[in-house]
């Protein structure tokens, strides 16, 4: 017999760490031909049920056009060129719906209401002439017509108070909210329809460092209460290294590196992951010298042959001129550490510098959504070992 919660049978549920999203050989570009702007290139990457997974970069590495093709948001002169998004509702285990072939109102179907998205700019995104109660209750009755008017408005209370708005700021219009509260207003805008997956594009760059923390620590409370699957973008990879299970790395439109958040953080592979790790300080301890990374990111019109990153790195060899490094599992990490690198320092030809081949923390995490409620403090963790 099939015991049933809610809709879905409780032997066909999906259970956390599933894929809910997988991204195939993704590529897309700003123009065509010879003159394109290849901003994201061949890239691979799986999200799973009640993860946060972290994608960073400098700037101009391609980073929000990846976010704005996985939701079919890219806007000309921006064009998809190649690959697969397959989203996996939760509601049908082993099926998945390409989200780059899906029709108009397919997309409408899932958009807000199974994959939302945050970004940066708040009061851009929120109406300046209605208030923030008006427009949460626009969300619910554009996607949920059966609700009532009374579940509605109680839904609303209920979602602004669980992103730490009082209820009594609901009749603020958003230029009378500081920008903490607005970007509160908008994840909880992303969340009010209980989405699987939220898409996070820089949610808290323009905000001061205390707010910035506070939202963090609520998306990580929401998270493991609704039980939502986070892609988080940011620049700020000391910020993915507190709340991100896994974090990809990205250069020039490619991933380079992929790990999780805590070996990549103590044990890095990549030159470049290395380079983004000493640029930023360390909050305890003593001031250090940030080394950082050499020279300024490529044209991406203009890229290098072979490793697009070798004209930035201390480590280039003649091979990187000529071939490109594939996404692999590190020589001498064990497959178990379910991280790649794309570099061919570890192809197992040479030993990689001992700054590259720090061993990786004893264990990798689970795809929890229970006791990771707490930014974790790893700069802490590794000054004490
Ligand atoms: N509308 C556009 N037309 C042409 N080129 C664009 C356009 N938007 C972005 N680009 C280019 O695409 C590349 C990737 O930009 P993207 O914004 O995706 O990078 P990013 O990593 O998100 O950077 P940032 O952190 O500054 O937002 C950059 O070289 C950028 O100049």
């Amino acid at each position: 017999m099939t015991i049933s919660a809610g809709s879905i049978p409780v032997t066909t549920r999906p259970r956390a760490g599933d894929p809910v999203l997988e991204v195939r050989g993704l590529s897309a570009s700003y123009g065509l031909g010879p003159d394109a702007v290849r901003a994201v290139v061949d890239v691979d990457l799986t999200l799973r049920r009640g993860e946060i997974l972290g994608i960073a970069g400098e700037s101009g590495s391609g980073k929000s056009t990846l976010a704005y093709a996985i939701t079919r948001l890219l806007r000309p002169p921006g064009v998809i060129t190649a690959g697969e998004v397959v989203f996996r509702p939760a509601d049908r285990p082993g099926g998945g719906m390409d989200l780059l072939s899906a029709g108009p109102a397919e997309l409408r179907a899932i958009r807000w209401s199974e994959i939302a998205v945050v970004f940066q700019s708040a009061m851009h995104a929120l109406n300046p002439v209605l208030t923030v109660e008006r427009q949460l209750l626009d969300v619910l009755a554009a996607h949920r017509r059966s609700m009532s008017r009374q579940a509605r408005q109680a839904r609303v209370r209920e979602m602004v108070e669980m992103v730490g708005i009082s209820p009594s700021r609901l009749k603020s219009y958003p230029h009378e909210l500081s920008g903490g509260m607005r970007q509160r207003v908008m994840i909880a805008m992303g969340l009010i329809l209980e989405p699987q997956i939220v898409l996070m594009d820089e949610p808290t760059t323009a905000l001061d460092v205390v707010t910035q923390r506070q939202i963090l620590q609520q998306i990580l409370e929401l998270r493991e209460r609704l039980g939502f699957s986070v892609v988080f973008i940011t620049h700020d990879l000391s910020l993915l290294i507190e709340i991100a299970d896994t974090i990809a790395i990205m250069y020039a439109g490619r991933l380079v590196e992929r790990a999780p958040s805590a070996f990549l953080f103590h044990a890095p592979r990549h030159p470049y992951t290395r380079g983004l790790l000493a640029s930023f300080p360390s909050l305890h301890g003593d001031r250090e010298k940030l080394v950082g990374i050499p020279g300024s990111p490529v044209d991406l019109r203009h890229v290098p042959s072979g490793c697009a990153f070798r004209t930035r790195c201390p480590h280039e060899m003649p091979r990187c001129a000529t071939d490109r490094p594939p996404l692999a599992l590190p020589v001498g990490d064990p497959p178990s550490a379910d991280r790649e690198v794309a570099c061919w320092l570890h192809d197992g030809r040479q030993p990689p510098p001992p700054s590259l081949a720090r061993p990786a923390p004893a264990a990798r995490p689970e795809y929890a959504t229970a006791g990771t409620s707490t930014i974790r403090d790893t700069r802490a963790e590794q000054e004490r070992s």
